[in-house]
């Protein structure tokens, strides 16, 4: 277990109107490789927000944020792009998934994007997709897919190019207990590899057991930071 992410002094304001509200108020964190590490906390605590700024596809109004020793918004915006690209895998509470193009082909995407001949990207992507059980479903389109199928071609796609840090909002949330557990299976074994690490927004009570660490926000702030959840969820 080593440091992975560190997150200092984060500080988001989103203009409304002729003013500004601020989210989050100045939030401190590391977190580990070698762990699975969860974000918990009501609807509107920030935790979408503070996931997507350390992922690197939202800019902090302040504060510094750490990925694996690069301060990644002290990046221009190209080598941004670039770092998130190698480095980050994020799945997104809407999939997202390009509508043209197979479930194989969407989750081949970052190859592609790095590079990587087409029919060998596509391969990895359905070994993946074989992983998660959905297999037989490689060659159809997304509008031909059910939610939950949708969600796991979207997992594959995270983590098809082994990114180093990935970031998930609600993974299993679309997804009954069975295919759940495959996710957070391999999401699992992403973790624990060295020098890689997860972070999880979740309120799916069914995976709780799994955490090693679990982050609570309350309004903008972390307000607990244990292995236990906290009362009333
Ligand atoms: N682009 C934006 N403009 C203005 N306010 C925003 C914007 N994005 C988020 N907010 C506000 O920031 C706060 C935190 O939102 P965020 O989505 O991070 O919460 P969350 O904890 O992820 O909630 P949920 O569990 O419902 O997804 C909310 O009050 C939200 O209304």
């Amino acid at each position: 277990m080593s440091e992975a992410i560190r997150v200092e002094g984060i500080v988001k304001e989103f203009p409304v109107g002729d003013t500004r509200i601020r989210v989050l108020h100045g939030i401190d964190v590391d977190v580990n490789s070698g762990e699975l590490t969860y974000l918990v906390g009501e609807s509107g605590s920030g935790k979408t927000t503070l996931i997507s700024i350390i992922a690197g596809i939202l800019y902090p109004t302040a504060g510094r944020v750490s990925v694996f020793g690069t301060d990644i918004y002290d990046l221009s915006d190209n080598q941004l792009v670039r770092f998130r690209l190698q480095t980050i895998g994020f799945i997104f509470q809407q999939y997202n998934l390009i509508p043209t193009l197979t479930a194989a082909e969407n989750a081949a995407v970052p190859l592609v994007a790095a590079g990587m001949r087409r029919a060998e990207a596509v391969d990895r992507g359905r070994a993946l997709l074989e992983r998660l059980n959905i297999g037989d479903q490689a060659e159809k389109l997304p509008r031909q897919l059910s939610g939950g199928q949708q969600q796991r071609v979207a997992i594959a796609r995270a983590l098809v190019h082994e990114p180093r840090l990935v970031v998930c909002d609600e993974p299993t949330a679309a997804l009954d207990a069975k295919s759940g557990r495959r996710v957070m299976d391999l999401l699992r074994e992403v973790a624990l590899a060295s020098e890689r690490a997860v972070i999880i927004v979740t309120h799916d009570n069914r995976i709780f057991d799994l955490a090693d660490r679990i982050l609570q926000m309350e309004d903008g702030r972390i307000t607990r930071d244990g292995k236990q959840m906290p009362e009333g969820h």
